[in-house]
Formats: C-alpha cells, structure tokens, sequence
C-alpha cells in the first residue's frame, strides 16, 4: 500500500467559487470541515448575488454573507486582479460560465468544474481546455462524469499507459438510475422526480436528466478523453437497422468527414473486405438541388 501523497507546502491559493446550490453548498461544508490554510475562499456568486474578500470568507459564514451580497450579473468576471494560482469553481450549470473556463485558463487560472458544459459542448472550446492543460494548465474535471467517480483519471491513465480505448458502456445518471430502480408503476413518477430533485442527484433542469441530455453530456466527456470521437451512425446488416450515437476511433472510416459531410461505407460481395466508401456534404441547398436538377434532366432521356 503506498502512502498517501503529500500536499505541496505554499502560499494560500485563492479560490472563487461560483454556484451555491447542491453542490456548491456541499463544498462549502467540506472546505470548512477541512481547515486547510492554503485554500482561502476569497470569492462566492450565485446568479444573482455576489461577495468577495481578498483576506478570505470563512467557508462557514459564506452563504450568510452571500444573502448580504452585492447583486451579480452571472459573468466570470473576478473582482480582484487573477493571480497565477488563484482557482476558479464552477458549481453551476450555467453554458455563460463554461465559456469563461478557457479564458480563464488564459489567464493561468486553474480550473475546477463541475459544471460539464465546458467540455460536454463545443468541440473547439473542448479542444481549447485540452490545449491548454498539455501546455501546463490545471483543470479538474473529475466532478463532471461519475460525480468524482475514477473515471476520467481511469481512461487518462490507460491512455498514457498506451491503451486504445476500444469502448465504453455505463450506466451514467444517478437520477434515471434511481428513477428507475425498483419503480413498479404504483407511484406517480412525476412523485419520484420530485423527490429525485429533493435529493439533490437532478440537474438544476430536471429535464436535462430525463432527456438522456446529461448523459449524452457525459458521454462526450468520455469520448473526448478516450481519444474517440462521436457519431450518429445509421447501420443496416443482416441484424436489421437502427441508428444512433457511437464512438469511434478517430481513424475510423465513419469518422473521417468533417463539417456536414455524410459518409457512407458499402459491403457487397464484391467489396467484402473492405468497403466501397462515399463522401461529401451532405446537406445544402446547392447540392440537394443540383440532385433534383439531375433527376429532372434524367426525365428528359
Ligand atoms: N447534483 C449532483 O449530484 C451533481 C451535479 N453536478 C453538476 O454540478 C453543477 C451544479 O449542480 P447543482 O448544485 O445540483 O445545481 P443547483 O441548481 O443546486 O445549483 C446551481 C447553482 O449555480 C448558480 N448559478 C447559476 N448560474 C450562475 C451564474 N451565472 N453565476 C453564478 N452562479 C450561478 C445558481 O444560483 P441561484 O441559486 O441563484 O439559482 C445555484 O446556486 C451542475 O453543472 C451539475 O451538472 C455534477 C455531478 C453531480
Ligand atoms: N444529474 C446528474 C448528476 C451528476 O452528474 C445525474 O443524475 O447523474
């Protein structure tokens, strides 16, 4: 058993934390419970409230002093000069604040987020997070997928060790996993959201679980971080047909096109090996009516 790892000595890191719901509130109980000198809460906003001090708010008094609060218009803008080790939380949901997170990181902030719109969104923002931790950045994700489970820090160690990730399958939300766990239809299930809510395990839109959009979030997540990307694969074999996403290798033939291209992969007798493949946009008013132009044409013959 190896021992556990030392914390490095130093001085205060401050941190502003952004989101004061079921999460942030929970962190705030354990930041005071730790008694940790080096982490120093100098900054604390919902979003609509905000209170600051660069000589620390006692994670305990935080939320009273949030109540007394300044008003806050929900940007990530900090009150203070960043300072490189400063740490910035975002316990929030909010898509405003994932667009500050690379600019944070800009500015040598690092970056700890619950918040999976930062890297669950856009590929270029995505792209830009990843840029920017290879080049030395901090970003803790590991609250994002599993609510802290191993996960990412899993696939990321596999990969360093020189896996290929090959797949992946999970069960990946709490709330439809708690839903549906032992749900025998006496109940009204709108009851047991309600009461998913009250436990704290929905997004601040319970929609966002039951839509399968969390998960989907997630799922890009760990795409992302397994080096594969996403597609929504339409696919018809002796199996029968059936459409949906799938990760797959970056190499992957159905992975390949880019922008709207469509491709398209053939097996026949006579491509069995490997197949014929087509490619190009497939969507745009300039070739869907050149393809009708062609049909119109072909009438004439
Ligand atoms: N609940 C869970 O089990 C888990 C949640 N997460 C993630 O954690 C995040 C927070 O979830 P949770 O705590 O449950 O949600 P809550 O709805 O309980 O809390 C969200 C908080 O964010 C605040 N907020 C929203 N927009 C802004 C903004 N622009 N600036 C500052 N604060 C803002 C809200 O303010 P106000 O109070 O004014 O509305 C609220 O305090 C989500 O991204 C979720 O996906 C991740 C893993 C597990
Ligand atoms: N709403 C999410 C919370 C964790 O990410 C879930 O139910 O899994």
């Amino acid at each position: 058993m190896s021992a556990l790892p030392k914390i490095r000595p130093g001085p205060p890191r401050r941190i502003a934390l952004f989101g004061a719901g079921t999460v942030g509130r929970a962190l705030l109980e354990r930041l005071a419970g730790l008694d940790e000198p080096r982490l120093r809460l100098c900054w604390l906003a919902n979003s609509r409230r905000r209170v600051g001090s660069p000589d620390g708010i006692a994670p305990a008094e935080a939320l009273a002093r949030l109540q007394q609060g300044e008003p806050h218009d929900g940007s990530g803008w900090l009150p203070f000069a960043p300072a490189p080790g400063d740490i910035v939380v975002d316990a929030t949901a909010s898509e405003d604040l994932a667009a500050w997170h690379p600019r944070w990181l800009r500015q040598g902030l690092a970056v700890v987020s619950a918040n999976k719109l930062a890297l669950g969104g856009p590929l270029a923002r995505a792209r830009e997070i990843q840029q920017r931790v290879a080049a030395g950045g901090f970003y803790g994700d590991a609250a994002t997928v599993g609510a802290g489970l191993p996960l990412l820090r899993c696939l990321r160690e596999l990969r360093a060790g020189g896996d290929r990730i090959a797949g992946i399958a999970g069960v990946l939300s709490g709330t439809l996993a708690w839903l549906l766990d032992g749900y025998d239809g006496r109940d009204a299930f709108s009851a047991r959201v309600r009461e998913a809510v009250a436990r704290g395990y929905a997004e601040p839109d319970p929609r966002v679980d039951l839509t399968g959009e969390d998960v989907r979030r997630k799922l890009l997540i760990l795409a992302r971080c397994a080096g594969r990307v996403l597609r929504y694969v339409a696919r018809l074999d002796e199996r029968g047909a059936r459409a949906g996403l799938e990760a797959l290798a970056a190499d992957d033939a159905l992975a390949l096109g880019r922008g709207n291209d469509n491709r398209v992969a053939i097996w026949s007798c006579r491509y069995r090996e490997r197949p014929l493949q087509i490619q190009g946009p497939g969507a745009g008013a300039g070739v869907t009516a050149a393809a009708l132009l062609d049909d119109l044409l072909r009438c004439l013959r």
